[in-house]
């Protein structure tokens, strides 16, 4: 799917955009992304994640907090390749993915600080659908997500 906009464009229209100053890689096959957030805040535990992102999205950008952790990955392919089965069009990711090279075959948005092979607990900590903050911006659910290759603006 082709989404027509530039995060410059828009921020240009509408400088009451936040825009995340966090250098996040580009890391999904679907560079220019957009929806309203859910979120999760999780530490090293990605049950939380798995179970969302095999609900329907219906056009959503997950945002997650891992508060910036690159000790493990909070997705992969398979988790990735599930969001793209239920309608999510990206995941912002405050931490590490793991399989970049099939990630970035799939049909989704991805953002996140890197990558690291060492997969996460599942045992379903952390919070979900609350607002969450990194890159000085504070991610509220509901409020619409706008990723391209320079970068995220969201809602305040
Ligand atoms: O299960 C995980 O933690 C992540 C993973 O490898 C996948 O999504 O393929």
């Amino acid at each position: 799917m082709t989404v027509e906009f530039t995060t410059c464009d828009l921020y240009d229209a509408d400088e009451s955009l936040q825009s995340v100053s966090l250098q996040m890689q580009n890391l999904g096959g679907r560079a220019r992304f957009r929806g309203p957030v859910r979120t999760i805040r999780c530490f090293r535990d990605n049950g939380l994640v798995k179970a969302t992102l095999n609900s329907p999205g219906d056009g959503a950008v997950l945002v997650i907090d891992g508060d910036g952790s690159l000790e493990s990955a909070l997705m992969g392919d398979m988790i990735a390749e599930a969001a793209v089965t239920h309608g999510w069009a990206g995941v912002v990711i405050n931490g590490a993915i793991r399989d970049r090279v099939a990630v970035a075959q799939l049909d989704l948005g991805v953002k996140a600080l890197g990558t690291n092979p060492r997969k996460s607990s599942k045992e379903g900590t952390g919070d979900q659908d609350v607002p969450v903050e990194f890159g000085g911006v504070v991610f509220r659910p509901g409020a619409l997500l706008h990723s391209d290759e320079d970068g995220i603006l969201v809602e305040r």
